[in-house]
C-alpha cells in the first residue's frame, strides 16, 4: 500500500467535533502506529531535503508531533509557534481565523532572523489561517519561508491559496 492509502486507513473521521458541522480528522491512530510514524517521518525528510532550510517551525500543538522529530532527523533547530500566552520570552504575535473559531499565535522574537530559511510544519492544512499566520510571524522577524509541510490537506477549504504568496513548496501527504 502507498503511504497515502496507509494514512487514510488510519485517520479517523469524527463528526461534529469540536462544533456541529465539522468533520474532525483524528490523526491519533497514526501516533499509535510506530512503523507508520517512521514512514511519515522519512517521507517528510526526503521531501524537504533540497529546500535549503535552516530551521523548522512547528505550530502548536499537533505541529509539534512530527515537526520536532523531523528537525532532529535533519539536524536543524526547532522553533515553537504557540497559542497566545504560552511562551515566556519577548514575542511576535498574529491573530487569525480557524475552520472552527479564532486564535492568536506567538513566536519568540529571536527564534528566527534574516539569515534563516524556514520550513513551517503542521499536522493539517484546513483554511490555511494558522499556517499563513505562522508565515507572517516568520517574515516579521526577517526570515524567508522556504516551504510548508502537513500530513493532511482539506483541499475543499482552499488553504493552499493562502500559502502561495509565501512559497510554492507546499507538501501534503494525504488530501481530502
Ligand atoms: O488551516 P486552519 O483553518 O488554520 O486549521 C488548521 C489548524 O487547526 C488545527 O489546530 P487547532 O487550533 O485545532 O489546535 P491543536 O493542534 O492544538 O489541536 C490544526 O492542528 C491546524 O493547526
Ligand atoms: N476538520 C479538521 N480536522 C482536524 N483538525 C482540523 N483543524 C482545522 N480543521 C480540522
Amino acid at each position: 500500500m502507498i503511504l497515502e492509502e496507509k494514512l487514510k486507513s488510519e485517520i479517523r473521521d469524527v463528526p461534529d467535533f469540536p462544533v456541529p458541522g465539522i468533520i474532525f480528522k483524528d490523526i491519533t491512530p497514526i501516533m499509535m502506529n510506530p512503523v507508520l510514524s517512521k514512514e511519515v517521518l522519512e517521507e517528510l525528510k526526503q521531501s524537504v531535503l533540497d529546500l535549503g532550510i535552516t530551521k523548522i517551525a512547528g505550530i502548536e500543538s499537533r505541529g509539534f508531533l512530527f515537526g520536532y522529530p523531523l528537525a532532529m532527523e535533519l539536524g536543524l533547530p526547532f522553533v515553537l509557534i504557540r497559542k497566545k500566552g504560552k511562551l515566556p520570552y519577548h514575542k511576535v504575535s498574529h491573530a487569525y481565523a480557524l475552520e472552527y473559531g479564532q486564535a492568536e499565535i506567538e513566536m519568540h522574537i529571536d527564534a528566527v532572523n534574516e539569515t534563516d530559511t524556514v520550513l513551517i510544519h503542521d499536522d493539517l492544512l484546513a483554511t490555511g489561517g494558522s499556517a499563513s499566520a505562522a508565515g507572517q510571524l516568520v517574515n516579521n522577524c526577517g526570515a524567508k519561508v522556504a516551504g510548508f509541510s502537513f500530513l493532511v490537506e482539506l483541499e475543499f477549504l482552499g488553504g493552499r491559496e493562502k500559502l502561495l504568496p509565501f512559497t510554492e513548496n507546499i507538501l501534503t501527504l494525504v488530501r481530502y
